[in-house]
């Protein structure tokens, strides 16, 4: 069986030793995906002079399903190659806007799903962080 790792440049570099995308035979694994940008930034994130801070959902959700588009796209896959997800809330409150965008992005033809809550990411401006499977045969 074929394997490959892969950590991508222009992308957010890992924060731990592993890659953003791994091939195992005609499988590809996208390591858990935040909306964290290449210079460390956060799309959805807005802290304001006074320090308050305002965590969009929405936008995040947008951008970590965009980052995982951009990931797949480097190993010639697509979003519709996706057929498992796997989503990290850390307030299920969130899940309506997260809800709403995943929408835009995939149907009920679209990868198996499953959402859960968990105490904390990575970083504590994240409210979602997204893992991927998709299927490509090389
Ligand atoms: N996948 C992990 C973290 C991702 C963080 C990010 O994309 O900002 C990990 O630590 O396993």
């Amino acid at each position: 069986m074929t394997t490959q790792a892969q950590v991508i440049e222009g992308k957010a570099t890992p924060r731990g030793k592993y890659p953003h995308i791994k091939r195992a035979g005609d499988l590809l694994f996208v390591s858990g995906t935040s909306s964290r940008r290449a210079d460390n930034s956060f799309a959805g994130v807005e802290v304001d002079a006074m320090g308050t801070t305002r965590l969009d959902i929405r936008a995040q959700t947008r951008a970590v399903i965009e980052n995982i588009r951009d990931i797949l796209a480097t190993a010639g896959a697509s979003l519709t190659d996706v057929v498992e997800i796997s989503t990290f809330l850390v307030d299920m409150n969130d899940f309506g806007g997260y809800n709403e965008v995943y929408g835009e992005f995939f149907d009920y033809t679209g990868p198996a799903r499953t959402t859960v809550g968990v105490h904390q990411l990575p970083h504590p401006h994240l409210r979602i962080e997204i893992k991927a499977i998709a299927y490509k045969p090389l």
